[in-house]
């Protein structure tokens, strides 16, 4: 039988704020299926009970329901942080089967380390990289398939995050340049309008109407980028008058190398991801 989102099981270990993304995404497909999602952290089980108050989800506290919870699972999904991954995907190992998809939304974290973790080679993995706008529908996720995973599984594994925004499948040596840009992507962006807001109040407006202003401003922004088709550098152009205001604006800018800033940011993302999935690997190493 095919695999769909509807009779899939799908157990998150790990509960945090990116499982609930995605399970927020999964919930509101009509073809969602709440009773078929099992959520399990080590500890916060006030947590689990509100994830089961606002989706519909189940949860399971006891080692052996959490534990059967995984081996009845078509898809497990490792939502955890980085720093628990070697204690996270250690004990997954004993537990899981080759014909189950383990899905990893964990930054830097290779899946040949995961493998080796497992003690599991071969074993079918989605290694992706959403972001938290998926949260709100509007997230950018990208995804990546070991060999082993079947038609169906990639289906469903692309099923599963185009219900949290768009999906781009990339080679996984592309993963971490995914999360430089659209994985941490989100936080450039707050930080620019934390700016923004920041000097219209310093201008004289009010915080509620700088937060406004600025807000429709990303949204239009974004919004003309993706309806016109046009480049965001001819945008750009569109806005700058010569001698105007945006011109002077933007040699401000330049004067602080924002454009360098933004780009070495993004560079630096994808390298961190790179180092995080180096100390996993060599915490495991060192077991
Ligand atoms: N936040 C973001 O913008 C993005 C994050 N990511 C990745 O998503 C992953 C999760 O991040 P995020 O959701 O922000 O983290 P959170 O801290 O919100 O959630 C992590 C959860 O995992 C649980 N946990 C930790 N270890 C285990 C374990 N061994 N078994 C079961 N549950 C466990 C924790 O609960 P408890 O301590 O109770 O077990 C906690 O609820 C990270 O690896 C990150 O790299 C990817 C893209 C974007
Ligand atoms: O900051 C982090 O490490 C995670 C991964 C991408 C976004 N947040």
């Amino acid at each position: 039988m095919s695999l769909t989102l509807s009779n899939a099981a799908f157990t998150f270990v790990g509960a945090g704020s990116m499982a609930e993304a995605i399970v927020r995404g999964l919930t509101s497909q009509k073809e969602g299926n709440p009773s078929r999602i099992t959520m399990l952290n080590r500890q916060d089980v006030s947590r689990l009970r509100a994830l089961q108050q606002s989706y519909g989800v189940s949860y399971a506290v006891e080692t052996s329901d959490k534990n059967q919870a995984i081996i009845d699972a078509d898809v497990v999904i490792v939502a955890f942080k980085p720093k628990d991954a070697v204690e996270g995907l250690k004990a997954l190992g004993p537990l899981l089967q080759r014909s189950q998809l383990l899905v990893s939304v964990i930054a830097g974290l290779s899946t040949s380390t995961i493998e080796d973790i497992l003690g599991a080679a071969g074993q079918p993995i989605a290694r992706t990289m959403p972001n938290t706008s998926s949260s709100i529908g509007l997230g950018a996720t990208g995804i990546s398939f070991t060999p082993s995973v079947t038609a169906n599984q990639q289906k469903l594994a692309i099923d599963m995050f185009a219900s949290t925004g768009i999906v781009s499948v990339v080679d996984e040596a592309k993963l971490d340049i995914v999360t430089g840009v659209s994985g941490s992507g989100p936080a450039y962006i707050y930080y620019m309008m934390e700016a923004m807001i920041e000097g219209g109040i310093r201008g004289g407006l009010t915080p509620e109407a700088a937060k406004q202003l600025t807000v429709q401003t990303v949204l239009g922004a974004a919004k003309m980028v993706e309806l016109t088709g046009e480049d965001p550098a001819d945008l750009r152009r569109k806005v700058t008058s010569p001698n105007g205001t945006t011109q002077a604006a933007l040699e401000m800018l330049d004067r602080h190398d924002f454009s360098t800033g933004v780009t070495k940011a993004v560079l630096r993302s994808a390298e961190r991801a790179g180092e995080l999935g180096q100390a996993i690997s060599a915490q495991a190493a060192n077991r």
